[in-house]
């Protein structure tokens, strides 16, 4: 009897709000389970029976359903003829989301129903305030909190200086600094996190460290788990969202190299927060804030409230985030332009081949 049996649903972040809104779902038979792992057509779910291997069929429109780690999901349980299938995926609270670094129009989803978004970045290494600016973009578009965890402060002299400088470019933001290698701050991280939390960071910004003081001896229940399909099956299964023994639950990334930005309006407003409060005092309303007259975060500037960088960097990604919106509108015409014959093929064969309404 592994651990992961004594483990219930709630441990996963499942409430009664979710429990309420399901209630339609289990009057069809179908029970909920969440995403620890997902992959094209097949994902790995936990639900109140323990983890099992799930088919994720397209959806209606015959596209494939994108599943993220960290979704709610309804499912058909399996039987002595199926594996489990998942027939829809519940709202989603917040999603994180990158451009495909392939640079296509669609966003890539890194998680989904997350409450707090940390962003882990290393003292060890010089600080790059717009890489921590970029990221807080992301998180708070996602929906969730953002979080700064600055990791291995034992390897920089004045890490609470360092978390000053990070705290001005992060205004609403909690900053902690924390050290895997002394604890240092560890409580504090422990502290700050309320349902799922997702690591984001630059390989080797110390997020795996920081996730096994966390876990703390828990951490080798990540790798073996009991497939329990019914079938007596005994599988080795990587998770990439686990139960914290304090409560709270860590969703792990891989390490991301680059991250572009999605469809991050809002996101880019709240992480520069001071200079959209600036900007209701411009003279115009669509004030660009480059050279127009009675611009209210220039006079800012030249007054030495607001450092230049500041601007510059958010103009940066403004721009960035202007060019993936272009894309995304240039890959909605060339769909809508998909003739209605094709589509009329493909949904007969999904009809065919999927008889039960999704
Ligand atoms: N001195 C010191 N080193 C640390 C600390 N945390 C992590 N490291 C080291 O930094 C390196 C990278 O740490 P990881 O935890 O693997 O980083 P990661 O972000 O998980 O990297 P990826 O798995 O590649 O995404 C390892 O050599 C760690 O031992 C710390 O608090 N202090
Ligand atoms: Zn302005």
């Amino acid at each position: 009897m592994s651990s992961e049996h004594s483990l219930t649903l709630a441990d996963y972040g499942w409430d009664e709000q979710r429990d309420n809104d399901f209630a339609e779902h289990a009057a069809q038979g179908l029970v909920p389970g969440r995403v620890v792992r997902a992959e094209r057509g097949q994902c790995d779910v936990v639900t109140a029976a323990g983890l099992i291997r799930a088919t994720v069929p397209p959806d209606s429109t015959g596209d494939q359903h994108v599943l993220c780690t960290g979704d709610w999901a309804a499912l058909q349980p399996p039987t002595a003829q199926s594996a489990a299938t998942i027939t829809a995926i519940l709202d989603r609270r917040s999603a994180v989301t990158r451009a495909r670094v392939s640079g296509t129009s669609v966003g890539q989803l890194l998680a989904a129903n997350v409450d707090i978004v940390a962003i882990v970045v290393s003292l060890a290494d010089p600080l790059k305030q717009s890489r921590i600016e970029r990221l807080l973009a992301l998180a708070w578009e996602s929906g969730g909190m953002p979080l700064v965890i600055l990791t291995k402060a034992d390897q920089c002299p004045d890490a609470h200086q360092k978390a000053t400088e990070v705290a001005d470019i992060a205004p609403g933001v909690n900053v902690l600094v924390t050290s895997a290698t002394t604890g240092e701050g560890i409580d504090d991280v422990r502290a700050a996190i309320t349902g799922t939390v997702v690591l984001l960071g630059r390989s080797g910004a110390g997020k795996s460290s920081l996730g096994n003081c966390l876990l703390g001896s828990d951490l080798l229940a990540i790798n073996t788990v009991r497939d329990t399909d019914g079938k007596g099956r005994h599988t080795t299964a990587w998770r990439e969202l686990v139960p914290l023994p304090g409560g709270g639950v860590l969703l792990d990334t891989p390490g991301l190299r680059g991250v572009g930005l999605h469809d991050v309006d809002d996101g880019l407003d709240q992480t520069f927060a001071e200079i959209t409060d600036l900007a209701e005092h411009c003279r115009f309303t669509d004030c660009a804030h480059q050279t127009e007259p009675g611009c209210a975060v220039l006079a800012a500037i030249e007054d030495g409230d607001l450092p230049r960088r500041r601007l510059d960097s958010y103009h940066r990604l403004q721009r960035e985030n202007a060019h993936a919106a272009a894309r995304t509108d240039a890959r909605l015409r060339a769909e809508a332009k998909r003739s209605a014959k094709e589509m009329g093929r493909l949904r007969k064969s999904i009809n065919r081949s999927h008889p039960r309404k999704m």
